[in-house]
This record gives structure tokens, C-alpha cells and sequence, in this order.
């Protein structure tokens, strides 16, 4: 499996299950797409204030009816999440059929063509970071997102205020000297540090750091 970020912008999903599963992948896709719920019973997460909007249709698509929920439908990549391994397999056909991604959720080898995995992420606006166990480890995925989550904080941040420098930086110095200069205000302690007590001080720390790699050495 290769990683790819995927722009999910005025796509549908859908979700057959609305147990715990198919809430956890609708919510995380609602953050993008239009997101489709079918299933004959709802888990309570649906109804948390938080939870966003998503289509909830009441039904219980059998083998028979899941290519006229395709059809209907027309998504963009379709999740199984029901409890009913059956239905879920002829889900991930139908979907391989079509050449629609799928998302099986309770398969973690042995999956169809356009098989996706749903990473565990951290997003800080404009960063994200996806990790994968290669399907072995969901409870390690979760784990190592937490200790990650931890050690990145301040990353967009850090980002916004380093791309705008890089933009700043294209006019006035030559590649060798832009290169040095941006890879020394990330990996700066002082600048990391700043950024907690505001941009304005991480501007003027990473002013620091860049006078003194003007000479385009490389650290
Ligand atoms: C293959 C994959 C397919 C997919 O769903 O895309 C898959 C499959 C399965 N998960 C199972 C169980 C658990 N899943 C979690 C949690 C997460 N699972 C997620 C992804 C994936 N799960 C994909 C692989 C990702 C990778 O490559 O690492 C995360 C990362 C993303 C998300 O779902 O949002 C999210 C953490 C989000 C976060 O916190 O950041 C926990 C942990 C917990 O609940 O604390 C457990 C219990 C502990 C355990 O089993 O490890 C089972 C057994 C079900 C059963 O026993 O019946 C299967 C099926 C099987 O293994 O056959
Ligand atoms: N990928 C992952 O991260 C994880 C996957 N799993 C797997 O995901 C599956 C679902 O787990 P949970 O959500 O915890 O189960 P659950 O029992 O809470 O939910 C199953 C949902 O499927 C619905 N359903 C049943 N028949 C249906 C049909 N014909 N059409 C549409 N919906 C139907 C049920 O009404 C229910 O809402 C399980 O098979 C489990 O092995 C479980 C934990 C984590």
C-alpha cells in the first residue's frame, strides 16, 4: 500500500453500518465529504452535539440490494462497517466492480483492488500526519498517534510561519541559502519554544536563526 492524501471535496462516501465503527469512519470523512449512512440501527456517537452532519438512511441493504445502493448513491468510496461479514464482502466487490475505493472494516489482510486503509491521523491545520500498521496494528496506530499528537504541537503553526518565509525567502536569496536558513528554523529548540508564547515572538527568534545561516552552510 502507498500512502496518499485524497481530496474528498464535493465527493460522497457511504457508510453501510451505523454501529461504532461506521460512526468513527462517517465522522472522519464528514470532515471532507457528503457522507451517507445506511443501517438498520444507529450507535449513540450519531447523536453526540459534536457529531457532523451526515445523511442517515434507515434500511437493512441485503447482498441483493447493495449494487441499487451504489447506483443511487454514486459515491466516491464506499465503507463496509456492518457486523455481517457476507454483506460486507459483496460490498467490497461491488465496489472493486465499479472501481470505487473501498474501506473494509473488518478485514485487515486479503483485501479487494482499491482497498483503502483508514490511517490514525493528527491534524493541525496545515499538517497532517497519517500512520499505519499495515493493517497489523490498529491499537499500536492508535498509540503511536498519541505519542506523535504529543511531540508535534505547534506543527501548523510552525508550518504557516515557516511558508511564509519560504515565500519571503524565494525573492531575495539564492536555493543554497533559502535551504539553510528554513531547515535551521525548523529544527530550532528556540523557535519550537516560541511559538507557545506567540507568532510574533517566534517571528523574531527565527530572524535569529536566519541571520546566522545567511552564509548558506548547511547544518
Ligand atoms: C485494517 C483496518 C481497516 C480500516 O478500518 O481502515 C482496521 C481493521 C480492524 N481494526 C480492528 C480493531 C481496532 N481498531 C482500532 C482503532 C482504529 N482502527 C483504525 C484503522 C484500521 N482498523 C485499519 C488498519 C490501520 C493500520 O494500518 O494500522 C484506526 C487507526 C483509524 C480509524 O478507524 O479511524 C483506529 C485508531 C484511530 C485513532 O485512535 O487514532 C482499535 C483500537 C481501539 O479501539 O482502541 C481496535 C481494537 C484493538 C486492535 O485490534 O488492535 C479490527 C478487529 C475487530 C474485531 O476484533 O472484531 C479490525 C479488523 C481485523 O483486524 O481483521
Ligand atoms: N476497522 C476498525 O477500526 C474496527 C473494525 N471492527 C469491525 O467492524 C465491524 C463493525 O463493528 P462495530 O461498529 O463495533 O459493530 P456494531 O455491532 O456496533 O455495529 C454494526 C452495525 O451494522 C449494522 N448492520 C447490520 N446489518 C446491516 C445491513 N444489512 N446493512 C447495513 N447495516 C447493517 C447494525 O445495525 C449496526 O449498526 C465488526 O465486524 C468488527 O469486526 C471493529 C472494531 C474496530
Amino acid at each position: 500500500m502507498i500512502p496518499l492524501y485524497h481530496d474528498f471535496t464535493d465527493a460522497t462516501v457511504l457508510v453501510f453500518g451505523g454501529g461504532s465503527v461506521g460512526a468513527r469512519k462517517a465522522e472522519r470523512f464528514a470532515a471532507e465529504a457528503d457522507v451517507v449512512v445506511v443501517s438498520p440501527t444507529f450507535d449513540d456517537r450519531f447523536e453526540k452535539p459534536e457529531f457532523p452532519t451526515v445523511e442517515r438512511v434507515r434500511a437493512a441493504p441485503t447482498p441483493a440490494t447493495v449494487d441499487d445502493w451504489l447506483d443511487r448513491v454514486a459515491p466516491a468510496l464506499v465503507v463496509a462497517a456492518t457486523d455481517d461479514s457476507d454483506l460486507n464482502a459483496t460490498v467490497a466487490e461491488a465496489a472493486a466492480d465499479r472501481d470505487v475505493l473501498v474501506n473494509r472494516t473488518d478485514r485487515a489482510g486479503d483485501r479487494s483492488v482499491g482497498s483503502v486503509v483508514v490511517p490514525a491521523t493528527i491534524e493541525d491545520d496545515p499538517v497532517s500526519v497519517a500512520i499505519s500498521t499495515g493493517g497489523q496494528s490498529p491499537a499500536l496506530a492508535r498509540y503511536l498517534r498519541e505519542q506523535v499528537e504529543r511531540e508535534i504541537s505547534n506543527a501548523g503553526k510552525m508550518a504557516e510561519l515557516t511558508g511564509r518565509l519560504r515565500a519571503e525567502l524565494k525573492e531575495t536569496e539564492p536555493p543554497e541559502t533559502r535551504r539553510a536558513m528554513l531547515r535551521a528554523v525548523v529544527r530550532s529548540p528556540a523557535v519550537w519554544k516560541a511559538l507557545h508564547t506567540g507568532i510574533a515572538n517566534a517571528e523574531k527568534e527565527a530572524a535569529r536563526v536566519m541571520q546566522d545561516h545567511r552564509t548558506g552552510e548547511d547544518t
